[in-house]
This record gives structure tokens, sequence and C-alpha cells, in this order.
């Protein structure tokens, strides 16, 4: 089997090759050689067979590893060894490679050298640079070939059918002309390769064959899988047709009962709409109807509407005309006012006129009393004398004691009489003063002579002898009266100095000490010095005039006080007021006159009727209490309740602490006597009559207090005629 004939075994000598290769790798190369060889040495000629070892050789050298393929980078290697270019390599390996997988097998090598080697007209060409060249000459055959084919014989003809007909060319070839010009060729030029061409086209053939029928089977399994996917597909398309048409229905029901129910509702909101628009269109009726009835009244009553403004027209004509006259009217109420402003002014000052000659008659009648007193004192110095004169005629002093009881009448009638010398002072004094301290008041002016119940003790002092009283009408505007001259006996005085004086001369009189005035205790006397106090320093008449009354308990100061402020003096041991007493002092307040009538009252008890009387006319009261005294104090409200019950609370009251310089025995703190002031809105101060502290001060803050309320008044009257209203006294 591997015998192989001298020229294949030289043949690998000649190419050089293969020295080193092992017999292992050489006879696995070998091995498919073997079958071909089998198979050639039954059918093939030995020309065959000698190229069948060429191409092993030529195989075994490019396989230099022995792996039994040949590589595209083997076939390269020959490169340095072969008379070819790469390029030529790649093309021989490329028509080598019939499946093109990049790789030669031995039997493809072979195969692909044999053909190339068949295809060679001239066997010894070995040479691959030839091989080339060859191919050209390949090309030469082929057209020499057509031109032959038409002297090609029936014979051959029949042959070639018969082959082809063996081999079942007509299914598998189109145009076997080529493989017909190319198998006469071969039968002309290389008779003896016939053999192996057929065998070469019985192979290619029978896998053409097979390759057809695979195909066929192919197409055949391709139609089923086609007609099976169209049945499928069919399938599916019915499946979802019928779903579809499925889900058509469904929608179809659930769209035509959502349809049905909308169709409803609507129908619900039409019925609901109807009835609406039904409402709304009778509304719409009895709105017209109020329209019309409205538009009617609209008419009437801008008919009544001109009328009223008619009427309007008229009453604003009417209220011109009324205001008119209003306004005349008030101009002359103005006038009037002024008027009656003016004859109030003119009453004052006629009054005002009147106390001051009062005030000056009762000066001039004083005098007189003094001047009285002086000649009764004269009287009695000449009776002294006639007395010590008679001492030495004793026989005469019977006669002449009887002569003298007999005499009576007035103080001065007796002493005009010149027999009434001798008459004893105590008597008479005892005649004229027989009333004690406390006596009481007359209305007449005239000396009440009876004696009070229970008020003929005499004081702590001693029996006093009775002076002369004061008497002062209480009618309620008592200057009227005083002018009319019923006051010669009564308005008399007991000036203490006089007093004092007759003292000095009576002092040897045991039993006549009735002139000796100046009193034991401090209210031991009453008091009835009249002093018309006009202020010096305003000669001009004053523009208004005040009533001021004075209250508060007995012994508070109050005499002392105005004694203080009108002739700015302070005596000491004043006697009790009696009845009532009052002074004239003129003040300048902002710039004007102001003439006050100050009213001194009694504080005793047995007086507070009369007292009472004199708040009616009063402008202004002052209520005082002893800052030493705190019973006087208490009695404070008492007074105010008074003044209130009299008057209300139209007039300002000042209240008056007295005794500020006895701070050592002071009883009611300063603080009591405020609050007091403050919740009964009153001006208060606290004062001296002693030290004449606040006593002025006091006194002009009420006097202006009372001028600004009059101004007020009277320019409220001006204006509206408005009463004004009682303005806040310690404001
Ligand atoms: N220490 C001091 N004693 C005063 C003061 N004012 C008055 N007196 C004395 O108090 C006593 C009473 O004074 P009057 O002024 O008579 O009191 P009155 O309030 O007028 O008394 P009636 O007339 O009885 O109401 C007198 O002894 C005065 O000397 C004063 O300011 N200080
Ligand atoms: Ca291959
Ligand atoms: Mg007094």
């Amino acid at each position: 089997m591997a015998a192989p004939d001298g020229r294949v075994v030289s043949r690998p000598q000649r190419l050089g090759q293969g020295s080193g290769r092992g017999p292992k790798g050489r006879g696995a190369c070998l091995h498919p050689l073997d079958s071909l060889e089998q198979k050639e040495t039954q059918e093939q000629t030995p020309g065959q067979l000698d190229m069948l070892r060429k191409a092993q050789e030529f195989f075994q050298t490019c396989d230099a590893e022995g792996k039994g393929f040949i590589a595209r980078k083997d076939m390269q290697r020959l490169h340095k060894e072969l008379p070819l270019s790469l390029e030529d390599l790649e093309d021989v390996f490329d028509a080598l490679d019939a499946d093109g997988n990049g790789y030669l097998t031995p039997e493809e090598f072979t195969t692909g050298f044999s053909h190339f080697f068949f295809s060679q007209n001239n066997p010894s060409q070995e040479d691959a640079g030839e091989q080339v060249a060859q191919r050209h000459e390949e090309k030469v055959y082929q057209s020499r070939g057509n031109e032959d084919l038409g002297d090609m014989g029936e014979d051959e003809e029949a042959q070639f059918q018969m082959l082809m007909d063996r081999l079942g060319a007509q299914k598998v070839l189109e145009d076997e002309s080529d493989v017909k010009q190319l198998w006469l060729q071969l039968k002309k030029d290389e008779p003896h390769l016939l053999s192996n061409f057929e065998d070469f086209l019985t192979r290619i053939f029978s896998q053409l064959q097979e390759a057809h029928e695979e195909k066929n089977e192919l197409e055949y399994a391709l139609k089923r899988k086609i007609a099976a996917y169209d049945e499928e597909i069919q399938h599916l398309y019915e499946e979802m047709e019928q779903q579809i048409k499925s889900e058509k229905e469904q929608f179809l029901l659930k769209d035509t009962e959502r349809f049905q129910a909308r169709s409803q509702e609507l129908e619900q909101k039409l019925l609901c709409k109807e009835q609406e628009l039904e409402q709304l269109t009778q509304k719409q009726k009895r709105l017209e109807g109020q329209c019309t009835a409205l538009h009617h009244d609209k008419h009437e009553t801008k008919a009544e509407n001109t009328k009223l403004k008619l009427t309007n027209q008229e009453l604003a004509r009417e209220l011109e005309r009324t205001s008119w006259e209003l306004q005349d009217a008030q101009q002359q109420l103005e006038s009037l006012q002024q008027e009656a402003c003016k004859l109030h002014q003119e009453k004052e000052m006629e009054v005002y006129r009147v106390t001051e000659s009062l005030q000056r008659e009762k000066a001039g009648l004083l005098k007189q009393l003094d001047f009285l007193r002086e000649r009764n004192k004269h009287l009695r110095d000449e009776r002294d004398i006639c007395f010590q004169k008679n001492k030495a005629a004793k026989a005469n002093t019977a006669a002449s004691r009887a002569s003298w009881k007999k005499r009576s009448g007035s103080v001065i009638g007796k002493y005009v009489d010149g027999r009434g010398i001798l008459r004893s002072q105590s008597e008479e004094e005892e005649e004229v003063f027989s009333i004690p301290r406390r006596s009481s008041l007359g209305l007449s002016g005239y000396p009440l002579t009876e004696e009070e119940p229970g008020t003929g003790e005499p004081g702590p002092g001693g029996p006093y002898p009775r002076p002369l009283r004061r008497i002062i009408s209480i009618e309620e505007d008592p200057l009227p009266q005083l002018l009319d001259g019923g006051f010669e006996q009564p308005l008399s005085k007991c000036p203490e100095e006089e007093e004092v004086s007759d003292q000095g001369v009576q002092g040897q009189i045991q039993e006549a000490p009735p002139l000796k005035l100046t009193p034991t205790s401090p209210r031991g006397q009453p008091v009835g010095k009249e002093a018309v106090c006009k202020e010096e320093s305003s000669p001009s008449a004053p523009d208004r005039l005040f009533k001021i009354v004075f209250v508060g308990n007995s012994a508070v100061g109050k005499t002392s006080f105005l004694r203080r402020f009108c002739e700015d003096r302070f005596s000491p041991g004043m006697a009790a007021t009696v009845g009532i007493d009052y002074r004239v002092k003129t003040v300048n307040v902002d710039d004007s006159q102001v003439a006050l009538q100050l009213w001194d009252t009694a504080g005793q008890e047995r007086y507070r009727c009369i007292t009472q009387q004199f708040f009616r006319k009063a402008d202004g009261v002052i209520v005082m209490y002893d800052l030493t005294d705190k019973q006087s104090f208490l009695s404070v409200r008492r007074w105010l309740s008074s003044v209130e019950e009299a008057v209300g609370d139209r007039v300002p009251v000042l209240l008056l602490g007295n005794k500020l310089d006895n701070e050592k025995e002071r009883e009611v703190p300063r603080g009591l006597g405020e609050q007091l002031a403050k919740d009964n809105n009153l001006i208060f101060y606290e004062c001296s009559a002693y030290s004449g502290h606040n006593t002025k001060e006091s006194l002009l803050h009420l006097a202006r207090f009372l001028k600004e309320q009059e101004d007020t008044v009277r320019e409220d009257t001006i204006q509206v005629g408005h009463p004004a209203k009682k303005k806040s006294c310690c404001g």
C-alpha cells in the first residue's frame, strides 16, 4: 500500500523539503491519500496517480507541522521558496479552498491540485510561475474549444448526453455547454483524465443532486412551515377577530348602558331645568307685576315728591322768615339783657351808695355818742367835785338823794337835766346795762329790756354793768331800713379804749365800776364796734358788690378775722358778737374794684335762726373753725348743711381754719380740713387773725371767684341766655 514508485519518492527530495519530518506526522498525513490511491489504482491511469502523489508531497511540504490541514499562513510561508508573490499565493489558496472555511484539507488540496493540474496542457510545467502563464493559456483553450464545438461528432454528443443522463445533470444544470466543452476538450487533449473528470463530475453532480434534494426538502419543509404558519396566523387572526368582536360587543353593551344611564340622567336634569324654568317664568311674571306696581308707585311718588318739594320750599321760606324774626328777637333779647344787666349794676351801686351813706350816718351818730360820752364824763367830773363839796354839808344829803331818784328818761336827758348831777353812777349804769352780755335782739332796732330766762347770771368775771348793745334789723335786705333813721339809739359802741380811760378816771369809785370794760375773760363782753372799712387805696367807686356771710362756732375768731381784714389790727379778748354785724371793704381784684359787704354773725347757738335768714341773699359764705378746737371743726358740717338748706349749692363757700399761730394747741390736722373742702367743693385756707396770715389771700380768692363767676354768668346771659352752672370753688 505505502509502496510508492521511484518517481513519487524522488519528488520530495527534489523539492528539498520535509527532511526533518518525523515518520509519525508523515504517516498521519498520508492516510487520506491512501484512500485516494486505492480508488486510483482501480480506475485511474498511472499519470493521474503520479499527479496525486505530487499533490500529496506538496501538501506535506506545506503542512510542515503535520497538523493535517493547511492554513493560509502555511501557504504564505512558501513565498520564499516559490517564485510567486504573496498575492498569487493568496489566489492559489482561495482557489483551492472550495468551501472557503479558511483552511485546506488534504482532499480539498488534492482535488483542487489535480483539477489545476489536469487543466494544464503541459504536465512538465511544475514551476508555479509557469502555472500562472498556463492560466492564460487555459483561456485560449476555452476559446479554442468553442471553435471546435461545431466539430463535435454526433457520437460524442450521444456519449456526453449519456454521461449527463447518468449523472442526472439535467436536474441540476441549466446550461451544460461549459461542461460539455470542458469534457470534449479533455477527451480530445487528455483522454486519460476524462475518467477523473467524469468521476469529479459524478461526485459534483451527486453532491449537487443531494444539495438539490436537500434544497427541495428544505423548500418543501419551508412550504409546510409557511402553510402551518399561515394556518396558525389564520387561526390567530380568527381568534383575534372573535375576541375583537366580543370586545366590541361588550364595549357596545357597556356604551349602550352608559348612554342609557346618561340619557336618563339628562332627562331628569332636563325635567328639573324645565321645572326651574317654569318657576322662573312665574317669578318673572310676579316681578313684572311688581315692576308695574312699582312703576305706578313711582309715578305717584314723583307727584308726591314734587308736592313735597314745593312744601319744602315754602317751609324753607318760612324758616328763613322765622330765623330773621328769631334774630330780631335775639337782638331785642340781647339789648334787654344788657339793659337788665345795667339796671342790676345800677341797683347794686345804689345799694352800695346807700350802705355807704348809712355807714357815714352811723359814723356821725357814733361821733354824737362819743360827744355825749365826753359830756357825760365831764358831768361826772363835775358831780365828783360837787360831791366832795357837799361832803361837808351833810344836812342837805337826804333831800338831794330823794330828788335824784325821781329822774328818768333817756341817758342823754339825765345829763341835760342839771338836777341829776348827783345821781349815783352805779344806779344809772344799772338802768342802762341791766340786761346781761347775752342780750336778746330787737327787730325794730330798740333794745329789749326784759331779761331772758336763764341768762340773768353774770359771767365768770363777776356782775357786769349793762353795756349798750348793737341792734340790727334782720330783714332780708336790712340796708334800706337802716336808712329809715331808726338807729339813733341802738347803733352804739363801747370802745375799749374809752373804757380803759374811764377806768383810769373812775378807778377809785368802788361801787361804780361799770365802764371798766376790759374783759377778764376773753368772752366776757359783747362787741359792737362798727367800722366803715373803706379801702384807702381805692378812691374810685367799686364796679360791683358782693354780700358775704361769715359763720362758724362762737369764739373761732370771726370778728377778729374781720377786724384784721378791715383794719389790719388784732384785739385780744374780743367780746362775743350779739345778733349780727357788718362791715364793708372795697378790694382791688384784677383791675376792678369789688366792694365786699361782710356780715359777721354771732356763733352762739341762740342766734342760729337769725343767721339762717341771712344766707338767702348771700353771694358767698365763709365757714370758720378754730384749728385748736376740734368741736368747732366737727360743727362745720352742720354749718354747711344750713347753708345748703337755705341756698342749695349755688353760692361758693370758703372754709377757714383760724388760729394758725397757735400751732402748739392744734387739734385739727390740716389734711382733715383739706379733705373736707375737697369732698364739698370748697375753697380752703388755714389762717390767723392774730398774725394776719392768709386773711387777705383767702378773702381775695373768694372775691375773685365771685367776680369770675359773675363774669361768666353775664357772658352766658348775653350769648344765649342759658343759666350758668356753678363753678368749682377749689379747682
Ligand atoms: N391766738 C389767737 N387767738 C384768736 C385769734 N382770733 C381770735 N382769737 C381769740 O379768740 C377769741 C374769740 O374771738 P372772736 O373774734 O370774738 O370770736 P367770734 O367768732 O367772733 O365769736 P362770736 O362772736 O361769739 O361768734 C378772742 O379771745 C380772740 O382774742 C387768732 O387768730 N389767734
Ligand atoms: Ca477548505
Ligand atoms: Mg364775733
